[in-house]
């Protein structure tokens, strides 16, 4: 096969039989790999990397003949009578769905050296992502079955695309961690494979510098999710048992679960195929544009343009500013946050016509303008986001806007990186992604009638920031608005410095007036007031150098520590109603 498809170089540096053969064996057991995990094999891969690498040295682009333009969809307000009825359709429907997290990347950017979902989410409770992303799930279903009395309690599905790089890491992150209260059962953990590297423009495949025994490889981007669910026979199963949507979404954003059951009952009420998640955007910001693209031959397609591509586009469709902002201080294109939902049905249908092949692109980095040869190996990859490339125009593709501070904040760049973002433009550090937390909880609360102080600036790690009070609960406390305006009655306030850890379920917050750390516990069936003042020296966020080896990694990555002063904590263990009055 190999010969067929134009490789005979990788053998014609090979010694006689008998001299490493070991190697040649090692050789072709990673060409099975190759061949089994790419949808078509490794012909089509070859096939599909000779016309983009003829594409790009002609220098046609994928946009040609395509006109962009500003979409419209569905744009939510946090907190009104819409959004909330969205919410409470979506709750609804988490006992149909499950969700996939695809966890495969380095996050070269970041620097970080564990996996990513392994860093806290915020310092205040050290609850890393994985755990936060379980436990919103987990609070998820308990709330939606809970509205569907009597009707048979499945497991939620949750899979995980791993790669080489983080498989070991996450499986030992749930295993050490009891799964972080999920079944075992329930956690899928689906690895991609990287791809051949390509040494020129024939897609001759490139042999490791180090070793002419193996062929280089590099990751084929997050898209291969898709066909990683068809091949494993899941989407299969789950249609089967009844389940309609496939929620996908990405490692590191904190905020995640604020938008998703307001954008599940959007896709309910719509009866969209596909659904993506969007945030106003600002010019220029690592976050690809949603937009309408219209080919001069009547196609029409609402897709995500990558961050890279968006400004080239503009300007030669006669956008001569590109990626600017527009009068409202945004870009007019919505800003992708990668969080889609998928209608399980049409997905199927789809991937069983591709077989879960996502369409690529390639990005050669020519030595010279006569695109002859590459400064390095490149390879074939795709996104998860481009998969309704391939629909049929009668498909239902929308998405829906939510605030920025509700259901966005990604930690994607390291310190040095983040403090040359320009001001205005989301750091998506580390630092922003927790202060983020803080000030969305803060919001939802204010908005629920509680009295919060404004924030404070601080610079830490070089990066101007919000500091709010640092209020978390866990997502069992509340899932929805809904859930928070029932929990939070009467005059309560909140001061800056303070912080306040909501951990159990039915804790309720009545006239409450917070000035330091409270932190309250409780089990599932204690029913717990908590008011009167609470006056403390608190918990106070202390500046650190993000250099000092004093401070674990996890901590310098944002710049600043918690010095745990003085609290008022208190936990109920056992059944019954209590009352925390001071
Ligand atoms: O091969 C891969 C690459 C990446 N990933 C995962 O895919 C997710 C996204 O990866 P990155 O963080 O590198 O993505 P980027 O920041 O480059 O852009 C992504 O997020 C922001 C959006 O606006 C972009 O449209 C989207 O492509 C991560 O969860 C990462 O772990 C894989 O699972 N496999
Ligand atoms: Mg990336």
């Amino acid at each position: 096969m190999l010969l067929e498809l134009g490789q005979v170089h990788l053998f014609q540096h090979w010694p006689d039989p008998g001299v490493d053969d070991h190697y040649k064996k090692a050789l072709l057991d990673q060409v099975d790999i190759l061949n089994s995990s790419y949808p078509g094999g490794l012909s089509s891969y070859i096939k599909t990397a000779r016309e983009l690498l003829a594409d790009s040295k002609a220098g046609r682009n994928p946009f040609d003949g395509f006109t962009p333009s500003v979409p419209s969809g569905e744009v939510l307000t946090f907190g009104d009578d819409k959004f909330m009825q969205y919410e409470e359709i979506g709750v609804k429907e988490v006992r149909n769905a499950a969700f996939v997290l695809v966890a495969g990347g380095l996050g070269e950017r970041l620097g970080y050296n564990g996996i990513k979902v392994a860093l806290p989410t915020e310092t205040t409770t050290g609850t890393c992502f994985l755990q936060y992303y379980i436990e919103s799930i987990l609070a998820l279903s308990e709330a939606s079955f809970k509205q569907a009395q009597g009707e048979f309690r499945r497991d939620v599905p949750f899979v995980i695309m791993t790669s080489d790089d983080t498989h070991e890491r996450t499986l030992q992150l749930l295993e050490s961690n009891a799964y972080f209260g999920m079944k075992p059962t329930q956690i899928k953990l689906l690895k991609q494979e990287k791809v051949a590297c390509l040494a020129d423009n024939d897609a001759r495949l490139a042999l490791d510098p180090n070793n002419k025994y193996i062929i280089q490889t590099k990751p084929h981007g997050h898209g291969d999710v898709h066909a990683l669910l068809y091949s494993s026979g899941l989407l299969k199963e789950w249609k089967d048992a009844g389940l309609r949507w496939v929620l996908f979404f990405q490692d590191t954003n904190g905020l995640l679960f604020k938008g998703i059951p307001s954008a599940l009952g959007v896709s309910a009420s719509k009866e969209y195929h596909v659904n993506s998640l969007a945030v106003p955007r600002k010019a220029k910001e690592a976050s690809g544009g949603i937009t309408k693209l219209t080919h001069t031959d009547g196609r029409e397609m609402v897709i995500n343009v990558e961050y890279n591509q968006l400004d080239p586009l503009l300007r030669a469709t006669g956008h001569a500013d590109g990626d600017s902002n527009c009068e409202t201080g945004y870009s007019p294109y919505p800003g992708n946050i990668n969080q889609l939902i998928l209608e399980l049905g049409s997905y199927i249908d789809e991937l069983s016509k591709t077989g879960g092949a996502i369409k690529e692109f390639i990005n050669p980095k020519y030595t010279d303008s006569t695109k002859t040869a590459f400064k390095s190996s490149t390879r074939l990859e795709c996104m998860m986001q481009d998969y309704p490339k391939t629909l049929p125009a009668s498909a239902r593709v929308g998405f829906t806007v939510t605030e920025k501070w509700l259901a966005y904040a990604p930690v994607k760049n390291n310190p040095q990186d983040a403090a040359k973002v320009p001001k205005g433009n989301a750091n998506q550090s580390a630092t922003s992604g927790e202060m983020a937390i803080y000030r969305a909880n803060n919001m939802i609360l204010k908005k629920a009638g509680v009295n919060v102080d404004n924030p404070v600036m601080h610079v830490f790690n070089s990066q101007e920031v919000e500091v709010w009070a640092r209020v978390v609960w866990k997502p069992k406390w509340a899932v929805t608005f809904a859930d928070v305006k029932n929990k939070v009655s009467r005059n309560n306030s909140v001061s800056q410095k303070s912080t306040l850890v909501i951990k159990g379920r039915d804790i309720f917050i009545e006239d409450l007036s917070l000035d330091g750390a409270l932190i309250v516990d409780s089990v599932d069936d204690a029913k717990v007031k908590v008011g009167g003042s609470v006056c403390n020296n608190g918990w106070i966020m202390e500046s650190i150098d993000k250099d000092s080896s004093a401070f674990p990694e996890e901590i310098r990555t944002r710049g600043f520590k918690i010095n745990r002063m003085e609290q008022l904590e208190k936990s109920y263990g056992e059944p019954g109603n209590f009352s925390l009055t001071s």
